[in-house]
């Protein structure tokens, strides 16, 4: 699995730094709100399981489980949900926790989602932000890294549904998904 990284961009180490700093962050903007934080699996799962940790106000989950890449390195631009919220929204201040934005079409359907279904307030976390990739106008609240033009993966994220074990973010040799 290793031998299939180009490039490791962000270490382990990095990562937990910058995590640590959001969820600081995070617990003073959501302070005496009790928010409705909600993964946007499958990639964000590690993410979000760090991150909450780092919150130390109260808050409740939820997930919620999308794709729009298939086995590809682009987006269909066809966002599924395959698993929907258990939690009613209406009211609620949400909290999206996604690992990437890329051409930001997951995000933009599921904010008009939440909205239609009236929450208070939503709001993203991401770890990643790819802006070369944007095909849609969207950008954050809150992020950790801006990252090049290059397919990554590790720490969530995937490819074919692979490589989401690696503990740190890397770039995938050309080869790998040109084969
Ligand atoms: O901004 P976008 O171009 O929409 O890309 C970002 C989304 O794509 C990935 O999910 P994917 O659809 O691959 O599902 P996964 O989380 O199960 O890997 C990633 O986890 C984000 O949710
Ligand atoms: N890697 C893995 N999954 C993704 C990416 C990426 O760069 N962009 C959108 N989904
Ligand atoms: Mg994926």
């Amino acid at each position: 699995m290793q031998n299939d990284i180009q490039e490791v961009l962000i270490s382990e180490e990095e990562l937990q730094a910058k995590i640590k700093e959001l969820g600081e962050l995070l617990s003073s903007e959501y302070a005496g709100r009790d928010p409705l934080v909600i993964c946007v699996l499958k990639g964000a799962f590690i993410f979000m399981a760090d991150l909450v940790k780092r919150i130390t106000v109260p808050i409740e989950l939820d997930f919620m489980a999308v794709s729009s890449y298939g086995a590809a390195t682009k987006s269909s631009g066809i966002v599924k949900i395959i698993k929907d919220l258990d939690t009613t929204v209406e009211g609620r201040d949400v909290l999206i926790v996604e690992d990437i934005i890329d051409s930001g079409l997951t995000l933009s359907h599921l904010i008009e989602l939440l909205k239609n279904r009236n929450a208070n307030s939503v709001k993203v976390v991401t770890l990643f932000d790819k802006p070369s990739g944007r095909s849609v106008n969207m950008e954050a609240d809150y992020t950790g890294f801006v990252l090049p033009d290059a397919f990554v993966v590790g720490y969530g994220l995937d490819y074919a549904e692979h490589y989401r074990n690696l503990p740190y973010i890397g770039v995938l040799k050309p080869e790998i998904y040109t084969k």
